[in-house]
């Protein structure tokens, strides 16, 4: 039978998770009453909204103008980053792909850059389990031999691999996503591996972001769009025509924009609880997922947001499961697949392809 401890235990791999939607409700009801005390903010109105459930999508984005309120300097960015990849890596997560939109604040001192460098802080400071993130120079500093990652699965101590993208938002001016691209590129040996394209899919057009997105593309850095969240068509269409190497989402194409993403093969992240809290999709019946997968169009179930929809990965691999009656070893199939979609090196490629070989290794001892 699958239950949440049996999709908990497979190994997984997320390719869609955004920083500021990542975090733990606990940890925003104490940075609403630090806020509060200062009387920047009236805690129990910020109470409410934090612990409301099912958010349209325009009351998401509200709330990520909230979170952002919450989450600013570099201190609150440095420990949010370090809970994320430890609540990850809880749920047996072996690669996480974080995205996050660098944000400038000039009365705080913030740069890009040091908004960044906060959120590496962060990841490196994770106590809870050992991070590879930036192998080279990480490892040699280790007194110690550290384990492989299979050594840690069979001793059942955790690893996981992290690395970045970083998000423009749709928002922001071509000037910004241009320096967002630029940073990217510099920190190319810093964990940063793509550029994501999101924010509120009502505001901003694409031939703003598209100088950054060709920039990006001139200095080899992968790219995934959200695509499809609302039906703008036109949009849709010139995402696809780009070519990107992956996009989320994917719910409102028509049937010629379907055929065409059908032929592209370009992998769909899909985030099932996120798109049903958002009513961008009905339920989770009607939900495409069931059609891609049938299709054996290249997918990868992620969680978008697993703070704000209150879900981890191991529950959205249940909902699939639960929905459309997935069986353990297409589960685990899937789970594996999404290696191929990471853009992360060959190398990190093929660790994680032990990590599984390994897991299904111990399936058939048991
Ligand atoms: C629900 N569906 C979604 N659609 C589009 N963009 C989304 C999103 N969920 C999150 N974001 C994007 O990620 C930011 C928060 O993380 P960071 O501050 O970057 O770490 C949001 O402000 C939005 O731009
Ligand atoms: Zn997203």
């Amino acid at each position: 039978m699958i239950d949440m401890e049996w999709c908990r235990s497979l190994p997984k791999i997320e390719l869609h998770a955004h920083l500021n939607g990542s975090i733990r409700d606990s940890t925003l009801l104490e940075l609403a009453k630090v806020l509060g005390e200062k009387n920047v903010i009236v805690f129990s109105d910020v109470e409410h909204i934090i612990l409301k459930d099912d958010r349209s999508l325009q009351e998401c984005f509200r709330m990520f103008d909230l979170i952002h309120v919450l989450a600013t300097d570099h201190t609150t960015i440095k420990r949010i980053a370090k809970e994320v990849v430890e609540d990850f890596a809880a749920e047996n997560v072996v690669y996480l792909e974080l995205r996050t939109t660098p944000k400038k604040n000039e009365a705080i001192g913030m740069s890009k850059q040091s908004y960044m460098k906060a959120v590496i802080a962060g990841i490196k400071s994770v106590e809870t389990v050992e991070v590879e993130f930036i192998p080279s120079d990480d490892i040699s500093k280790k007194p110690v031999k550290t384990p492989t990652i299979v050594d840690s699965f069979r001793t059942n101590t955790k690893k996981i691999y992290v690395r970045l993208l970083l998000s423009i938002d749709r928002r922001e001016t071509t000037a910004a996503a241009v320096e967002t691209v630029e940073l990217a590129s510099e920190m190319k040996d810093s964990g940063v591996v793509g550029i994501d394209l999101s924010g509120n899919p009502c505001i901003g057009e694409w031939l703003t972001v598209l100088p950054a997105l060709k920039r990006a593309r001139e200095l080899e850095l992968p790219i995934t769009l959200h695509c499809g969240e609302v039906p703008n068509h036109k949009e849709i269409q010139a995402m696809l025509e780009f070519r990107p190497q992956r996009i989320g989402h994917a719910i409102f194409l028509k049937e010629d924009q379907w055929k065409t993403l059908r032929s592209s093969n370009i992998p769909v992240e899909i985030c099932l609880s996120s798109n049903v809290q958002t009513q961008c999709v009905p339920s989770y019946d009607d939900h495409h997922f069931i059609d891609l997968y049938n299709a054996k169009h290249p997918l990868i179930l992620c969680t978008d947001d697993p703070g704000m929809f209150s879900t981890s990965l191991s529950r959205e691999y249940y909902i699939a499961a639960k929905t459309f009656g997935l069986s353990k070893s297409q589960l685990h199939e899937m789970a594996m697949n999404a290696i191929t979609y990471a853009f992360a090196d060959g190398k990190v490629k093929k660790a994680l392809e032990e990590i599984f070989k390994d897991y299904e290794r111990k399936l058939t001892h048991q």
